[in-house]
């Protein structure tokens, strides 16, 4: 088991909670009502920080029911958390661009993350030439 270290901001949001069997995803809260426009950008504060394990990094996306409650798009698509966002500042924020007038509420469940491990180390190797199969190019599956 996994210990992540995590700090409150508010005590107006429940406690985030793994819960064990539906899904390993662990849902997020808004820490502030939030009110926007349709074409409206606002970064909702979820009202934790966290230290997460050594060489992990967390990805946060909406849940499956976000756009049809609130009419919300998380404009980065996947928010990378990275380790190093670990310090007593390092509020996590879901970026959303409205695509109506809503109002989001303390305490809506509006996204979710899971803890990924971090990739090994990469160095490029400049070639000419590569030695995989061929496929064509970019959207070139089920052509001819
Ligand atoms: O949806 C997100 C994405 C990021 N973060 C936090 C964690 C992350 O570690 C930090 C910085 O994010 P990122 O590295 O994507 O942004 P940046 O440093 O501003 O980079 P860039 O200038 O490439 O966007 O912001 C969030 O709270 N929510």
């Amino acid at each position: 088991m996994q210990k992540i270290k995590i700090k409150y901001f508010t005590d107006k949001i429940e406690p985030l909670d793994y819960i064990e069997g539906k899904s390993d995803w662990i849902d997020m809260r808004a820490s502030e009502e939030v009110t926007l426009k349709a074409g409206e950008f606002a970064l909702i504060p979820l009202g934790v920080a966290m230290e997460l394990p050594k060489g992990y990094e967390a990805h946060l996306v909406p849940r499956s029911s976000t756009f049809k409650n609130w009419g919300i798009i998380q404009t980065n698509s996947v928010g990378i958390v990275d380790g190093s966002y670990c310090g007593d500042n390092d509020m996590w924020r879901m970026p959303v661009y409205a695509t109506r007038d809503t109002v989001i509420h303390v305490n809506d469940r509006i996204a979710q993350f899971r803890i990924v491990e971090n990739q090994p180390e990469i160095v490029f190797e400049k070639v000419e030439h590569l030695t995989g199969k061929d496929r064509g190019g970019f959207g070139s599956t089920g052509l001819s």
